[in-house]
């Protein structure tokens, strides 16, 4: 296996600009598809989880053009929902962001057609069951493959079978927003009245802000009856703004963010705080260990709080926050709790949903740091990490989860001269394929 071993030092000074935003590439592609009219979509992420979007739509005859770059698509949109007939295989990687939209938007597909959805083990892994129920609970036809509440899965589909009365779709909100993303974005082209019914507390909030975003930028409104709880769409077409600039990835940004906080003076460019992004919010987090943050058009900075570090000799302070609201950018979280004074008790809470992402990060986050040194405790829903004396030279297993590479390369800022090993340390490739040439260029200067 590949692997990568980062010398310490703890300096951290540049700027950095961010690449496209993942979440924001897959929902931008996925209207552009279902839209009247040509989009330009511009700053797109390259990255496996936008190239497996793109390949299903290519599949679904959608056209469009990459440009050589690949930060560029021209598409072509169908002017509404899909009118597919036949067979369809549809992989798509490990990318949640093109799985659980494209659930919603085929299950609603007005052709004689059969799809069928699949992608790299750990996606079989990861819950679908929710989704599929209450869709199925309204008259769709999709049939759990292997074990039911998981993908593979197979969608039946009839031309003319869908009834023009109003739809009302309960759905739990507790496993994945992607689920209420999923049906909200197909919910205007379906041809009738849509109203949805959260019935469990979301999770991910900020996540449906960015959903509601997009649709809006495609001329589309939701009446939103009670936040997170209770939406009305009417049929309504998603018209091509004609050029639409994805934003800098605001979870990307968080390591360089971090990476500021602990070794002197990081900017991220391409993002700002007036991003619909959530994980914009992570500054906060960083603020509340002692981070100095400013920010202003196009960038966000983050600087070591000198001041703390003289009074304490460690440039963080421990927190207990509830991180519900960012759960990827959350888990840089717990690498910061490791830059705290040794013994004090850094505790993230509400993040049970970590457990089904790309690995389960509960876990394998209590693995790594335990590694690294920390004395942490594994809850259900939250991680407590208590920073160490001496931090542990170690190998880092990634677990094919492109977080754990990113947020275990920032244990390499220590002044302890302890070096880490990043095992497959290309699994960024799933939404930061140069993530580790741009930490170079911030770290150790
Ligand atoms: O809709 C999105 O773009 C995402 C929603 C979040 O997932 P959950 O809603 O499952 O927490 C997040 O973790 C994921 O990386 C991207
Ligand atoms: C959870 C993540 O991805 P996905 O979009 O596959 O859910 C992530 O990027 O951290």
């Amino acid at each position: 296996m590949e692997k990568l071993t980062l010398k310490s030092s703890p300096l951290a000074h540049g700027t950095i600009t961010i690449p496209g935003s993942k979440s924001l590439s897959n929902r931008l592609l996925l209207l552009s598809a279902l839209a009247k009219g040509t989009t330009k979509v511009t700053n797109l992420l390259k990255s496996d989880d936008v190239y497996w979007m793109l390949k299903a739509l290519e599949t679904l005859g959608i056209k469009y053009q990459v440009n050589e770059s690949q930060d560029q698509a021209l598409v072509e949109g169908n002017g509404g929902i899909f009118t597919l007939d036949g067979k369809y295989d549809l992989f798509l990687g490990n990318a949640g962001t093109a799985f659980r939209p494209l659930i919603a938007a085929l299950a609603f597909n007005r052709g004689d057609a059969e799809f069928t959805i699949h992608g790299e083990p750990r996606m079989h892994e990861r819950p679908v069951g929710d989704l599929v129920d209450a869709l199925n609970a309204i008259g769709c036809e999709i049939e759990y493959l292997n074990e039911k509440g998981y993908a593979p899965l197979r969608i039946v589909t009839k031309k003319d079978n869908k009834s023009l009365d109003p739809i009302s779709i309960n759905i739990p909100g507790n496993i994945s927003s992607q689920f209420l993303t999923s049906i909200l974005m197909v919910a205007p082209v379906i041809g009738t009245q849509v109203t949805i019914n959260l019935t469990s507390e979301l999770v991910s909030k900020p996540y449906i802000d960015i959903t509601l975003n997009c649709m809006q930028k495609f001329n589309v409104e939701v009446e939103q009856l009670e936040a997170y709880k209770k939406y009305v769409i009417k049929p309504q077409s998603y018209l091509s703004p004609e050029k639409v600039i994805v934003e800098g990835d605001a979870s990307s940004a968080s390591y360089f963010l971090l990476a500021g906080a602990i070794g002197g003076d990081v900017t991220v460019q391409g993002i700002d705080m007036t991003s619909t992004q959530g994980d914009k919010n992570f500054v906060y987090a960083l603020e509340a260990m002692g981070a100095k943050i400013s920010f202003g058009e196009g960038f966000i900075r983050a600087q070591k709080n000198t001041e703390l570090e003289q009074q304490t000799g460690y440039p963080l302070k421990a927190v207990d926050l509830n991180l519900n609201h960012i759960p990827d950018a959350a888990m840089g979280i717990a690498i910061a709790a490791l830059f705290c004074p040794p013994g004090s008790k850094t505790i993230i809470r509400d993040i049970y949903n970590w457990r089904v992402k790309e690995t389960d990060r509960l876990a394998a986050m209590a693995n790594e740091l335990k590694a690294v040194g920390a004395q942490v405790v594994e809850g259900e829903d939250y991680l407590e990490v208590v920073a160490p004396e001496k931090l542990k030279a170690a190998e880092i297993k990634t677990y094919n989860d492109h977080r754990m590479a990113m947020c275990f390369s920032l244990v390499s800022l220590n002044k302890q001269g302890v070096e880490v090993t990043i095992l497959d340390p290309k699994c960024t490739s799933k939404t930061f394929p140069t993530y580790f040439t741009e930490f170079n260029k911030i770290h150790g200067k």
